[in-house]
């Protein structure tokens, strides 16, 4: 485990928290394979009855790293591990409670997507700039983002790039609340401690019904993801990961 994912235990919950603040909590291969296993341990212990996703103060995750992307971009390996991870969370099987306070940027906007509530303060702007970036829209959010808050304001959102402000996010029905950021973490516990005191097998059921079959879920993730890879290698992906990696 890379001291980049911390992952405790509060009594029945598990804590996937985001620690590399330094650079926004921006996404390494390795703490998609440290989020991955965290996921798939909780699922697999009885004891654990819901995932709990937070970030740091300020940034919930400024997305894939970019230097992991230039360096697919320009020839190396990588990829393999935002789609393994993304595979994971699409078909985890316990509730997933997740609260973002500030920079929520790509997938650090589209992990919330998978999640059953999510919290975000007053200074959250959720924003996915794929297409700026060359790339394409990932973790199914071209499926659920437009059935969640429309074609338009979907296209808006994923295509057109602009960011969306935590309350109007909350209006649209895309997340659960806005608090304050002093409150975020007691508020997403609160929420996540609830279901945790749930019937754990009526709570399963339940939220199998809600969230539906998980196959076109998984179906789009797969098609994404060749488009994806396809465009990491592109030369609009490449420049524009320069442009950030070279700004001053
Ligand atoms: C499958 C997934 C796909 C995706 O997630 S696509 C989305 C990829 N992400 C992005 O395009 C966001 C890139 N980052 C930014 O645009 C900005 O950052 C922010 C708006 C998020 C924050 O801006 P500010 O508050 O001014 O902070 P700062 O000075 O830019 O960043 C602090 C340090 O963090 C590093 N950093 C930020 N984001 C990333 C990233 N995504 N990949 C790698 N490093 C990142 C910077 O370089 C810098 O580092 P140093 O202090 O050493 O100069």
């Amino acid at each position: 485990m890379s001291e980049h994912v911390l992952v405790e235990r509060s009594g029945p919950l598990q804590v996937i928290r985001l620690n590399r603040p330094e650079k926004k909590n921006a996404i390494t291969r390795a703490m998609y394979l440290d989020m991955k296993a965290a996921l798939e341990e909780g699922d697999a212990d009885e004891s654990v009855r819901c995932h709990v996703m937070l970030g740091s103060p300020g940034a919930f995750s400024a997305g894939n790293d970019l230097a992991d992307f230039l360096a697919v971009a320009t020839g190396g390996e990588g990829g393999q591990e935002v789609y393994d991870f993304l595979l994971t969370l699409a078909s985890c099987r316990k509730p997933l409670v997740s609260g973002a306070d500030g920079i929520a940027v790509g997938i650090g906007t589209t992990i919330h997507l998978h999640c059953d509530l999510t919290l975000a303060t007053p200074r959250t702007v959720f924003s996915t700039p794929f297409v700026d970036l060359g790339l394409v829209p990932e973790a199914a959010s071209s499926l659920l983002a437009p059935m969640v808050i429309g074609h338009q304001r979907a296209f808006a959102l994923l295509a057109l790039g602009e960011g969306l402000p935590a309350q109007e996010a909350k209006a649209m029905g895309l997340i659960h609340g806005v608090v304050e950021p002093a409150e975020l973490e007691g508020e997403v516990f609160g929420l996540a401690d609830r279901l945790a005191a749930k019937p754990p097998e009526a709570l399963r059921i339940a939220r199998d019904l809600i969230r539906g079959p998980r196959e076109h879920v998984l179906a789009r993730i797969r098609e994404e993801a060749v488009h994806f890879m396809e465009r990491l290698k592109s030369e609009e992906a490449r420049s524009a990961f320069m442009a950030f990696m070279s700004r001053k």
